[in-house]
């Protein structure tokens, strides 16, 4: 099948949302826009960085590249629309692989009713993906990670470290290991982006933002530099799930601090909404924490700071990083 004929396969039939003009199909695509902001983020994955044969299906490639983008729509406050599709394909992977991406990336669009507009096809050498997904916000309601203020109360969605656990055990765990923690590998391939939470808490109007792609210890010092205020975290307040504590105490740390990719939120939000937060955490079976407060203390502004095991510390930006010297 050649690239044409490729691209006609993967065009949908129709579109979920009407106000897709044009979608595949000719240079560029046509949203028509209504009375709210366009969210437009992207995020690419490659082969042996975010993925190996060992650690993700094609499905669960196609799944995992998408949820990404989703994810950071929900933390801008979003809802999504539509997505497009870049991708460079090694001659080594055959059709059908490709062709399970693709329904691992169409079954969670149909979840949040999104539709793919169009895209890229190259072969190259190394099998990686580019998604560009656009959303919406109603007018000026968008999460931004400058809005904390002191007094803030600073929360989780879900738990941490489950992502970077299920990694660790599909890269060194026994096959035994490996039906004990599915729980985990699941958590890695198939993570869940908060968009229906999100959209319930319309009512607060102020909450700083952002989404759990590196690791919290990133996160929230990029609220705090964002904000340029203190964001203090409590350790034991940090949500894990019960088995992650089967692990070496070190390991918990750092997964749960810097593992990443677990596509949960961070944010902050007024003391006075946490009432607010807790009933769409309801509405939706979300699970949402709270792990520290803002502070004011002008000589550590701008950083995230962290009580663990009686000392309080600086939490400094552990999580993954690339083009690291
Ligand atoms: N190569 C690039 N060209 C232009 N803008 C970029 C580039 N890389 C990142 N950005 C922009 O920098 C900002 C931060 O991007 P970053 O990738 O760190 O955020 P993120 O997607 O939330 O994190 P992650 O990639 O870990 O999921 C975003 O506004 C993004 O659009
Ligand atoms: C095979 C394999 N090895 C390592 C990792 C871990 N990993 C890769 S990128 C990243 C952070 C987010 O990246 P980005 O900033 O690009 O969103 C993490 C935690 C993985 N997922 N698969
Ligand atoms: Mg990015
Ligand atoms: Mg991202
Ligand atoms: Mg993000």
């Amino acid at each position: 099948m050649d690239e044409f004929k490729f691209i006609q396969s993967i065009t949908p039939k129709y579109y979920h949302q009407s106000s897709i003009i044009t979608g595949i199909g000719d240079d560029a695509a046509i949203i028509r826009q209504q009375q709210s902001d366009t969210v437009i983020a992207m995020d690419t994955m490659v082969e042996s960085v975010h993925f190996s044969e060992k650690t993700t299906s094609p499905y669960h490639i196609g799944y995992r590249a998408l949820a990404a983008n989703i994810s950071d729509i929900a933390a801008m406050g979003g809802k999504v629309t539509a997505y497009l599709v870049s991708i460079v394909i090694p001659k080594r992977w055959d059709e059908e692989k490709i062709r399970d991406i693709y329904r691992g990336m169409n079954d969670l669009a149909a979840h949040f009713q999104m539709d793919l507009i169009g895209g890229d096809t190259v072969s190259g050498s190394q099998l990686t993906i580019s998604i560009t997904v656009i959303g919406s916000v109603k007018n000026d309601q968008a999460r931004y990670r400058g809005d904390a203020k002191p007094g803030d109360y600073i929360f989780v969605t879900g738990t941490l470290g489950d992502s970077a656990c299920g990694l660790y055990v599909l890269l060194h765990g026994e096959r035994e290991e490996q039906d004990e923690f599915k729980y985990f590998i699941n958590r890695h391939q198939m993570p869940w982006p908060r968009i229906s939470f999100i959209q319930e808490c319309q009512q607060i109007k102020r909450m700083a933002l952002n989404d759990v792609s590196d690791g919290i210890a990133n996160e929230a010092n990029e609220i705090a530099e964002a904000s340029q205020l203190l964001l203090e975290l409590d350790y034991e307040k940090i949500p894990v799930h019960q088995d992650l504590r089967k692990f070496p105490k070190h390991q918990q740390y750092n997964w749960s601090l810097s593992g990443g990719e677990d596509f949960e939120l961070i944010g902050t939000v007024p003391a006075a909404d946490w009432e607010i937060l807790e009933k769409a955490a309801e509405r939706t079976k979300t699970s949402i924490t709270k792990i520290g407060e803002v502070k004011d203390i002008k000589e550590k502004n701008g950083s995230a700071w962290i009580y663990h095991e009686n000392q309080y510390r600086k939490l400094e930006r552990s999580g993954y990083t690339h083009l690291k010297g």
